[in-house]
């Protein structure tokens, strides 16, 4: 039965308002579009668009005195119009939301652009701002066709999710196109997520992680591994079938366990050879096939630093995209004073070491990496690792008395 246009382009107003929330609508809307293709075709010509360029995602970066906006053309056929300064960020408004106007060739819009300033590697303490370049179909149409693309490059976004203003949000890689063509154009750059995942703003950083999760998923799951024949993806690319053994394969993550070791007023950190110089994290492994969390968490700990931990509790999670997909479960555990002895497996790792709060405390108060001549110094994973949740954590709870798990 055909549905009406207007429920096909937007979250539908659940019929139960007054005890379904925004939240709840959208989760529904997201799942519907996983399910219906014709659905979800119809959001793309609605939705949002983040680009990626052979993995990499189209980001802006500006300095403090001026924050441009990318400046669209509507029509593609007309000179890009140079970009022009209209909005000013004084003082140190950082992780602020900005309402930004510009105007394409036909009309003048806004878009928010949110914003994280991060330290300039030069001396004189300036900032630079960092911020996803969010595209509506509208726009990127012509931008597309003006690089010689035709409009079945767009039917291969991704859907990562739906935004507060319940507009459903792409991905889609031009990896295809010429990159610097399309920067052009697009009035952003290609950057390695490796090189921007720490410095964008903390609701970007993970929906841009999922979005190349889910790219470089399908650029690697094209085929069946039962029968070699090619996969086809369904619109919103949430999963793949093999129509020769009926087979469905959808995104995988590895599941790995994460855990702060304490002794009652110490927690214990490693480090890898390849680790920056200085750098410390909690212990971190993969789980084995068949294992529980807790097997794979006790394992981890023994095979690393020869300790056997007790008391654990889970703390939080998260998607992980280095190298590829991980499912990062993070945890506490503890070890008796008595039983503290550190034994270092050195093919895992170069070193691991008890730290007092005090030592803890100072590495939380670095906020970027020593650079090439810096003194030597102990740092930690950034915010947005999970690592620096269970630091942060254990670190709050030493200073209020209290003991880890
Ligand atoms: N978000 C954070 O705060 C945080 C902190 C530390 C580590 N991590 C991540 O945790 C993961 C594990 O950490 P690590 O130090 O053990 O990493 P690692 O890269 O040293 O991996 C250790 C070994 O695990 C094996 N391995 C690799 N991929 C696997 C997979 N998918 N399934 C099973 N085994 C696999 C390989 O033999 C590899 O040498 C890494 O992806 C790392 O980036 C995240």
């Amino acid at each position: 039965m055909l549905r009406p246009l207007r429920i096909l382009l937007s979250p539908p107003k659940c019929p139960l308002t007054r005890c379904c929330s925004g939240y709840v609508s959208r989760m529904r809307f997201v799942n519907r579009l996983q399910e219906d293709d014709d659905a979800c075709a119809a959001a793309l010509q609605n939705g949002r668009i983040f680009l990626f360029h052979s993995l990499s995602p189209l980001l802006q970066r500006t300095n403090r005195e001026t924050f441009r906006t990318s400046a669209l053309t509507a029509s593609g056929t007309q000179p890009r119009p140079q970009p022009r300064p209209e909005h000013s960020i004084q003082n140190q408004d950082h992780n602020q939301d900005h309402n930004i106007q510009y105007r394409t060739k036909t009309r003048t819009k806004t878009r928010t652009f949110s914003t994280e300033l991060c330290r300039n590697s030069g001396q004189n303490l300036s900032w630079d701002l960092l911020a996803v370049l969010v595209f509506y179909v509208s726009d990127l149409q012509p931008i597309l066709k003006n690089l010689g693309s035709d409009g079945s490059l767009l039917k291969e976004s991704v859907l990562i999710g739906c935004s507060e203003q319940n507009q459903a949000e792409f991905c889609l890689d031009v990896g295809q196109l010429d990159q610097a063509a399309v920067e052009e154009q697009c009035g952003g750059t290609f950057v390695d997520l490796r090189k921007a995942f720490f410095l964008l703003k903390g609701a970007e950083a993970p929906l841009v992680a999922k979005g190349q999760a889910l790219l470089r998923w399908h650029q690697t799951n094209r085929f069946c591994s039962a029968t070699g024949q090619p996969t086809q993806r369904n619109q919103a690319g949430s999963h793949r079938f093999c129509s020769s053994s009926s087979t469905t394969y959808y995104p995988q993550m590895s599941p790995v366990v994460i855990v702060l070791v304490s002794d009652g007023t110490r927690c214990l950190l490693g480090r890898q050879a390849s680790f920056p110089r200085g750098l410390y994290s909690a212990l971190a492994g993969f789980c084995n096939m068949g294992e529980t969390l807790e097997e794979a968490l006790r394992r981890e700990v023994a095979e690393e630093v020869g300790l056997e931990v007790q008391n654990i509790s889970y703390s939080s999670s998260q998607h992980w995209p280095f190298p590829h997909s991980s499912f990062m479960v993070a945890c506490h555990a503890s070890v008796s004073p008595t039983h503290s002895q550190v034994d270092v497996d050195h093919s895992e790792l170069e070193e691991a070491r008890w730290f007092s709060l005090d030592e803890i405390t100072c590495a939380l108060q670095v906020k970027a990496p020593p650079r090439r001549g810096d003194l030597p110094v102990i740092w930690l994973p950034p915010p947005h690792a999970v690592a620096n949740r269970l630091i942060t954590e254990w670190a709050g709870l030493q200073r209020h008395g209290k003991d880890g798990p």
